[in-house]
């Protein structure tokens, strides 16, 4: 059953997420942005170097920028964005420190224009892991697909490794079939309008989401998987663990954002996702009641853990893997039955993620090193 002093761990980082939010991690640069100077090193909760990637959050004014930015990272509730000021300067946020998943998001004014001079976009675009472009669903969106393409050309030119996601937003108030005919209507003109300047190898990424349900959630995941070089292996391990546990579906939760870093390789169903989106909200908000004051230890430990029984014969199940993240797994309960073996798995699937992040850790500190690093690059990161 659930460790309380270790859920109100939890809850204390969910807290200190948002002191960190408005004292330090936002910062405006200002509409010059001087102050790029592509990816920053850091060091992760393995004590690894890297650098960290950004997140480049664009698109026309009152798409819904800063509200994705702020439901996903910063807690806010979907009612609150109702009442956030346009944004007119270029602001720098680092994701929450205490977080697994570690970039940067930039969000840019809606009125940000590439091809004045002021703006320079080699730096802005160089060190940029992915470009996240909104639309806005319930508007007109020849001007914003205009803008994507103008974009995305300036930004492929800068670097062709940059990953091109489109979010179509705002989809909460269209039916089913307005969201497949405008889906299809953006890929078509968009990938026309590539085609058009003979720019048809740039991949677009596209997907909907409205910040009023969990589709933002499990968008941004998938753009966050992409920037994480050990997801092959991470779904590699997870498919193991399901296959030999009897389990349903399995999700490596970052446990603040409650974005979901790795899955294993069958589908992903909306319904589970958010019914363990719903199972981290309620392990939180019962640390938060039943939590011992005073724990300040700031993690978790290895045997924390909760199990919810649906009556629908299955069971949820999450176990801690580290300070920051959670494998959460449903299970059929007759297959729960064999808790133990479950268990069992689950310990082996901690000490193998363990270990690569020791070997994240141990490339990091090498790829530090500037002779090194040369090589590293050279030899595809491979050590
Ligand atoms: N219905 C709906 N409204 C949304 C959604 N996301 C954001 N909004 C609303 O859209 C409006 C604009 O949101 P912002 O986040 O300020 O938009 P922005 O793109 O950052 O705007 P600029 O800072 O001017 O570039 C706000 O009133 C939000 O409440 C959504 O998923 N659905």
């Amino acid at each position: 059953m659930m460790n309380n002093r270790n859920l109100l761990s939890m809850y204390k980082l969910v807290v200190v997420s948002y002191e960190v939010d408005d004292d330090y991690s936002r910062s405006y640069v200002g509409s010059y942005p001087k102050d790029f100077c592509g990816p920053e090193e850091d060091g992760d909760i393995f004590g690894t170097v890297e650098m960290k990637p950004k997140i480049l959050l664009m698109g026309l004014r009152r798409s819904g920028k800063s509200s994705i930015q702020r439901v996903v990272f910063h807690k806010m509730s979907p009612a609150e964005t109702l009442f956030l000021e346009s944004t007119n300067k270029i602001v720098k946020d680092d994701v929450p420190h205490s977080s697994f998943v570690r970039f940067q998001v930039w969000d840019f004014p809606g009125q940000i224009d590439f091809f004045d001079s002021s703006y320079d976009t080699e730096l802005i675009f160089s060190g940029c892991g992915a470009l996240l472009f909104v639309i806005d669903a319930q508007d007109g969106y020849t001007d914003a697909l205009n803008k994507l393409q103008q974009t995305v050309i300036q930004a492929y030119k800068v670097d062709p490794n940059i990953k091109f996601e489109v979010f179509i937003h705002k989809v909460d108030g269209l039916s089913d079939d307005q969201r497949i005919d405008i889906q299809r209507d953006i890929h078509q003109r968009a990938h026309d309008d590539l085609l058009d300047a003979s720019m048809d190898n740039i991949h677009l990424s596209i997907y909907l989401t409205s910040i009023y349900d969990h589709s933002i959630f499990e968008a941004f995941s998938k753009v966050v998987q992409k920037l994480i070089p050990e997801l092959p292996t991470l779904e590699n391990l997870m498919d193991i663990f399901i296959s030999n546990s009897g389990a349903e579906k399995a999700f490596l939760f970052d446990v603040i954002s409650k974005i979901y870093i790795a899955t294993d390789s069958s589908p992903v169903d909306m319904q589970s996702y958010e019914l363990c989106c719903d199972m981290i909200d309620v392990v939180i908000d019962l640390s938060c009641i039943y939590g011992l004051k005073g724990d300040n230890d700031g993690g978790f430990d290895q045997r924390s853990s909760s199990i919810i029984r649906l009556n629908n014969s299955t069971v949820l199940y999450l176990r801690e893997v580290n300070r920051f993240l959670a494998l959460v797994c449903i299970v059929r309960a007759d297959n729960f039955r064999k808790q133990g073996l479950i268990d069992y798995n689950f310990t082996c699937f901690r000490n193998s993620i363990q270990k690569i992040f020791e070997l994240r850790s141990r490339r990091g500190r090498l790829a530090a090193l500037p002779s090194v690093g040369a090589k590293i690059d050279g030899a595809n990161g491979e050590v």
